[in-house]
């Protein structure tokens, strides 16, 4: 019976730590497990404990240790950000806010001047011109490991030998030779693997040429740590983005356009990762054509004018990659993902480079007026710089690609099926590039196989011969990892054989967008040239609130002018490496394959920015226009010549001020003076007026109290009247007519006058008319023959003698009508009125019946028989009856 041969315990990796909590709580699980993702199973850590060197290699990275994680995320899940080597304080900034869908190209255009001070970030090593223009470049690290190292290293020869103590252990066909590359690296420091595998191709990138630099290898052997590396130890990805911006700073000859995306293929999807996570797969990545027109879409680029900009993109997409715990790496890449860079560039004209010099007080003022084209076709998604003139624009792609590791089945479902894929398009790459040496070979032709994965799809164009390939094969040292580090090298040396001809790739464009954007900015110049001419006669003419208003207009006018000729990045304003805040919001994300609606919300977003920085711009004009005349650098002498012109100004308008008093003063005050006395007497006028109303006013009050006086008076003496008369009437008085109750009129308004005209006539028929006054006489002639054709008159005369409505006071009433009669009553005839004192005359009716009694006669008032003097003797009233009736008495 043959035993298994027991499986060699699979490559630990030590987790560097960056905290030494955190190292604390590891060093304690140093078991192996697998555990699904979480945001804490893909905290990458970092290297302190990579200083505990055994040799002269670097400290091998620990055990993976055991995470609580839930299960691993679906493609489509949104990711929580993780902490990697582009984790930073800096990052803070949400990538949202940097969104724009309509992006100028001539504004993010990065030049020599632009790029800032990035000297201390170069490292001004000469690039080695290892591997060949045709042919990839091939290098192998050697992660540093805790164990006796099963391969031997010769750095000067650029060879990796298997240690010959582990032939007889492995089976492994080919293992036992040795295997020679463009270099070999062990040890932890990043900036070697840059320096030496990696720049050129970067520099050729920048130069027009496709570059392609990928990590290939065993899962936890170093890809992800060469390519991304650690914030202390910075991998290729970020070294490259900063040589970038070096490299446009020693081109003073031309500018750029930079765009970056970052997807992963993961289980054969391609995901974009600067796209926001969404469930319904609006993230996913179609690659549409084939051969060089091969594309993706709809892939979010961002256009980025400086580092720390690349900095957020990188950040953003780390977080969304797919990372797991595995038996053998505790944040293992489960994906392969791209990070791609797209290039533009042309040449500078001399114009602008003279403009540059000399720097433009309003910033990055695009010199000579340059013209902003308009963005790319769908072809090639994001802006697109135009040529300039005739001269080209060079577009190239660097690809930076960290794979995912080849592994064998994991005690993890889910990561077993990761693995299956991960494998396959591994198996794919092999066989690609397996045909292609060969075919370079032998010259031949056959058939190459890119479609049998997305990866191999995705790298056809570079692959099939148009880009310059740097390959890093990375490997785990460990006796147990022989087999997969012999397969990895083998790789290698296939990768080797396949023959490149990249080819620069240039674009002649002469976009008519250039001209419009020229044109438009000239005919604004020319607007605001007529309004700065007209602006004096017509503000004239205009009122305050218009001469505001056209101000505001012609602010806008500069402002708009301002932005399209706004287009350049200078080296004064953009830092290379802590990025500059002055900048529009930057990187720049373009996706043009978004559906119509979200690039109408992304534009109405862009355009809400837009209005607000101009805002902004027209309050920073105003702060400039306020501003001292001199900037607070400027020398004493320049200082003290402000100070004597502008006291000259205030002296000169000074005078004018004096002048005018002098000239129009005098004059002035004559006519206000003049003015002034007009009105003292036209209020003097308005005053007496006034007094005389109120006097008038008060004499018709008084007056008003003296009727309503005398009303209350005449009504107490008709009530004694009637008391009186109804008296009279008991005592029998009145003859053999029944006694008929008084029952007095009320007084109402205009009734005394009508009593009066009732009474007149009914006195009239009832005396002869010789004893009326002459009024009676006047008015109507009064006759016994035309009493006697009045057939009514006897019988009101009965009737007034029954009801007695003959009394002396009535016809005192008559003698004096009424006061309603009468506007003005004269105070004498209100004086008569006054004497009448009722209260007197009831005094004296007892008086008068005694009288009577004593007498025996009679006692008539009307045409009876008292006599006048004994009522004349005894009341007032019966004078005034005396007086004004003129009756018999
Ligand atoms: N040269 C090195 N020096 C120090 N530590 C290293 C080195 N290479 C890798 N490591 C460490 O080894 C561990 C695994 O490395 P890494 O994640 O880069 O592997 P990988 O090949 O990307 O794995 P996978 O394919 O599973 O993603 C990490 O903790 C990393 O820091």
């Amino acid at each position: 019976m043959v035993l298994p041969t027991p499986r060699p315990a699979p490559f630990t990796p030590k987790r560097p730590t960056a905290s030494s909590s955190l190292n604390s709580l590891l060093s304690s699980t140093h078991k192996k497990y697998k555990a699904s993702i979480t945001s804490e199973s893909r905290i990458r850590t970092t290297t302190s404990s990579l200083a505990r060197p055994k040799s002269s290699l670097a400290p091998v990275p620990s055990s993976p240790t055991k995470s609580p994680s839930p299960r691993p995320r679906t493609p489509n899940t949104p990711r929580s950000k993780s902490r990697g080597p582009f984790d930073d304080d800096s990052f803070s900034r949400d990538i949202h806010e940097m969104d724009v869908t309509n992006v100028d190209p001539e504004e993010v255009l990065v030049d020599f001047e632009t790029v800032g001070d990035i000297s201390a970030e170069i490292d001004e090593a000469d690039i080695p011109r290892v591997g060949g223009e045709d042919k990839v470049m091939v290098s192998v690290r050697v992660r540093p490991s805790e164990a006796q190292s099963a391969w031997m290293t010769d750095i000067s020869t650029s060879t990796i030998k298997l240690d010959p103590s582990h032939n007889k252990h492995v089976s492994t066909p080919g293992s036992a030779s040795s295997f020679t590359f463009d270099a070999i690296h062990t040890g932890t420091p990043n900036k070697p693997i840059y320096t030496l595998s990696a720049r050129s191709h970067v520099h050729a990138a920048m130069d027009g040429y496709n570059a392609v630099i990928f990590a290939y290898g065993q899962t936890a052997s170093g890809k992800t740590f060469t390519l991304s590396g650690t914030k202390e130890e910075p991998g290729i990805i970020p070294r490259a983005m900063k040589d970038v911006f070096g490299f446009i700073r020693n081109a003073p000859a031309r500018e750029y356009l930079l765009r970056c995306s970052y997807l992963e293929i993961y289980n054969e999807t391609i995901v974009d990762l600067l796209a926001p996570p969404s469930t319904n797969g609006s993230n996913i990545v179609q690659l549409q054509g084939t051969g060089p027109s091969l594309h993706l879409a709809p892939l979010r680029e961002q256009v980025v004018t400086s580092y720390k900009a690349v900095q957020d993109v990188l950040k953003q997409g780390e977080g969304n990659r797919r990372t797991a715990c595995t038996d053998w790496n505790e944040r293992s890449s489960r994906s392969h993902s791209v990070f791609r860079v797209v290039i533009e560039s042309r040449e500078r004209d001399e114009g602008a480079r003279r403009e540059a010099a000399t720097p433009e007080p309003s910033g990055r003022q695009t010199p000579g007026g340059r013209q902003t084209p308009g963005l790319g076709g769908r072809q090639t998604p994001g802006p697109k710089l135009q040529a300039r003139g005739g001269r080209s624009v060079q577009c190239s792609v660097l690809s930076l690609i960290d794979l995912a590791g080849s592994e064998k089945a994991t005690s993890d479902k889910e990561r077993t099926k990761e693995g299956k894929y991960i494998n396959t398009s591994l198996l794919t790459l092999g066989t690609v590039i397996g045909t292609l040496a060969e075919n370079a070979a032998k010259k031949k032709s056959d058939h190459v196989p890119y479609r049998n994965s997305k990866l191999t799809r995705l790298l056809q164009p570079s692959l099939s011969g148009n880009a310059r390939i740097s390959v890093l094969c990375t490997i785990n040292p460990d006796a147990s990892a022989i087999g997969e580090s012999t397969s990895t090298l083998l790789f290698a040396r296939r990768v080797k054989g396949v023959a490149l001809h990249a080819q620069k790739k240039e674009i002649v464009d002469t976009d008519a967008l250039i001209e419009r954007y020229r044109k438009e900015i000239e005919d604004l110049k020319q607007r605001l040239e007529d309004r700065e001419k007209e602006a004096p006669v017509r503000n004239r003419r205009l009122s305050a609130r218009e001469q505001i208003d056209e101000s505001k207009a012609m602010k806008d006018l500069n402002a708009r002018i301002q932005q399209l000729t706004k287009l350049i990045l200078t080296s004064q304003n953009v830092e290379e490496g802590a990025g500059d805040a002055s900048r529009p919001a930057s990187p720049v994300k373009i996706d043009f394959d978004m559906t119509p609606y979200q690039l109408q919300q992304e534009l109405l977003n862009a355009r809400h920015q837009l209005e607000s920085q101009a805002t902004q711009i027209l309050a920073l004009e105003a702060a400039l226009l306020d501003r001292p005349a001199l900037p607070t650098s400027a020398s004493e002498d320049e200082k003290d010549k402000l100070i004597v012109d502008q006291t000259r100004t205030i002296r000169e308008l000074e005078m004018v001020v004096k002048g005018y008093e002098e000239n129009l003063g005098q004059p002035l005050r004559q006519v206000k003076e003049d003015v002034e006395k007009e009105w003292v007497v036209k209020v003097e006028e308005e005053k007496k007026k006034r007094e005389e109303s109120e006097r008038w006013a008060e004499e018709l009050v008084k007056q008003l109290d003296r009727e309503k006086k005398n009303r209350t008076k005449l009504e107490n003496e008709r009530q004694a009247l009637a008391a009186f008369v109804t008296k009279f009437d008991a005592l029998g008085l009145g003859g053999s007519a029944p006694v008929v109750k008084l029952q007095p009129p009320m007084p109402a308004v205009g009734g005394a006058v009508a009593s009066f005209t009732e009474r007149r006539q009914t006195t009239r028929s009832a005396f002869p008319t010789s004893t009326l006054p002459p009024s009676y006489e006047e008015e109507e002639p009064a006759s016994p023959e035309r009493n006697a054709t009045r057939p009514d008159a006897q019988q009101d005369n009965l009737l007034a003698q029954e009801t007695g409505d003959l009394s002396p006071v009535r016809l005192g009433m008559d003698a004096q009508p009424s006061l309603l009669d009468q506007a003005l009553p004269g105070e004498d005839d209100w004086s008569m009125l006054n004497e009448v004192s009722f209260e007197a005359e009831l005094e004296e009716k007892p008086r008068a019946q005694k009288s009577k009694t004593s007498t025996g006669g009679k006692l008539f008032f009307g045409k009876g028989a008292v006599t006048g003097k004994n009522l004349r003797a005894q009341s007032p009233v019966k004078d005034i009856l005396a007086g004004k009736e003129n009756l018999p008495i």
